[in-house]
């Protein structure tokens, strides 16, 4: 296992870039912590792909390095890594069976026999396919043979890190959550460096120590599950993470007043002068809907109710916005919104700026 530094890594697929907006991965500088487990997480093509295909050695960045430890590992190609890999489908063989699915890297790694069966004989019983393990892996479900695949990925202690690339795409939807859980509990266990792709963020909040969120090449946080729901970095976190997602509404601030829809809301924080887009943000858990006038004017369009709370939507001058309300709370016809001055974040250029105390 090892820590991997990302060092001023940025990549171009045009051999002369001219602009920030031909990058394709805006310049990152992170250390990755050894053992630690983390989900690169955001929309098709914001650069989930490059960022894993830099760190696995498919992908040479134009700018910057990439250190395994204190190791420059920028030029290796992947057999030079020492890493394993767990792609959408499983890559295994058919006519093998289980038990010689999962010693397939040890052997070629020519790891001792003996170890090799201690190690297979582990894997099997942590993956529960103890009544398969000698059955060939032709006529195995799909989630059967992914879950041969991330043994395979995992069998090998001495890997650097294990990247894996949306793994659970095949998966029943029932069947994800089982498959999740038992990764975690193999983390846990053995402690790999492990960095997990997806554009799903049940799967990275779940499984990951810490979330990479990147949108259109940036990585624009990195954070805890809990850090990134209370303190999004960027609107597109806040809308990202969090069902609903965050309301953002345009707004203008001088000092610490907060300028929206005629009303003045007093923060608890100072602001310089914002140039340019100024956005207010605010959870839905974070609001309250008054019958009373207090607040600003809402139009509501629908109400669900999912049980143990309701979600209101509506409009805020003239933006979605979004109420989450406990079970049993009214929902008036004519309300205004009364937000929690503590949860709200301004917005400079979709950039959380943090204000004076
Ligand atoms: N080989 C390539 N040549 C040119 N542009 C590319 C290449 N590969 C990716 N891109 C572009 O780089 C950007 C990032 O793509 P990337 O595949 O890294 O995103 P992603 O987040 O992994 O998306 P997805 O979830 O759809 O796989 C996209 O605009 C994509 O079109």
């Amino acid at each position: 296992m090892a820590q991997i530094t990302l060092d001023k890594l940025a990549h171009s697929y045009f051999p002369n870039p001219q602009s920030e907006a031909d990058f394709a991965l805006k310049e990152i500088d992170y250390v990755w912590e050894d053992g630690g487990a983390y989900a690169l997480l955001g929309p098709s093509g914001c650069g989930k792909t490059t960022l894993l295909n830099i760190i696995s050695g498919l992908l040479v960045p134009s700018r910057g390095c990439i250190l395994f430890g204190e190791e420059d590992v920028t030029q290796y190609a992947p057999e030079q890594r020492n890493i394993a890999q767990v792609f959408q489908f499983p890559v295994i063989y058919d006519t093998m069976t289980v038990a010689q699915n999962l010693a397939f890297p040890l052997v070629n790694r020519k790891v001792p026999r003996d170890e090799i069966d201690k190690r297979v004989a582990d894997m099997i019983k942590v993956l529960d396919l103890g009544d398969k393990a000698n059955r060939k892996a032709q006529g195995l479900t799909a989630d059967e043979k992914q879950k041969i695949s991330l043994g395979r990925g995992l069998v090998r202690y001495d890997v650097n890190a294990i990247l894996f690339d949306e793994p659970l795409t095949v998966i029943d939807p029932h069947l994800k959550w089982q498959l999740r859980t038992k990764l975690k509990e193999l983390h846990h266990e053995f402690g790999h460096t492990m960095i997990y792709v997806t554009h799903d963020q049940t799967e990275a909040l779940t499984f990951a120590d810490k979330v990479v969120v990147m949108y259109e090449g940036e990585v624009v946080q990195i954070g805890t599950p809990e850090e990134l729901f209370d303190e999004p970095a960027h609107t597109f976190v806040g809308y990202f993470i969090g069902s609903p997602g965050m309301n953002v509404v345009p707004c203008s601030v001088a000092g610490d007043r907060l300028q929206l829809g005629g009303q003045e809301i007093a923060l608890p924080r100072r602001y310089a002068p914002l140039e340019g887009q100024v956005e207010m943000g605010v959870r839905p858990e974070f609001v309250k809907l008054s019958a009373n006038g207090e607040g600003i004017p809402v139009s509501i369009s629908a109400v669900e109710d999912i049980g143990r709370f309701k979600i209101v939507r509506g409009l805020l001058e003239g933006c979605s916005f979004n109420a989450v309300l406990p079970e049993g709370a009214e929902v008036p016809a004519e309300a205004s919104a009364v937000i929690d001055p503590t949860r709200i974040g301004i917005y400079h250029d979709s950039h959380l700026v943090r204000g004076e105390a």
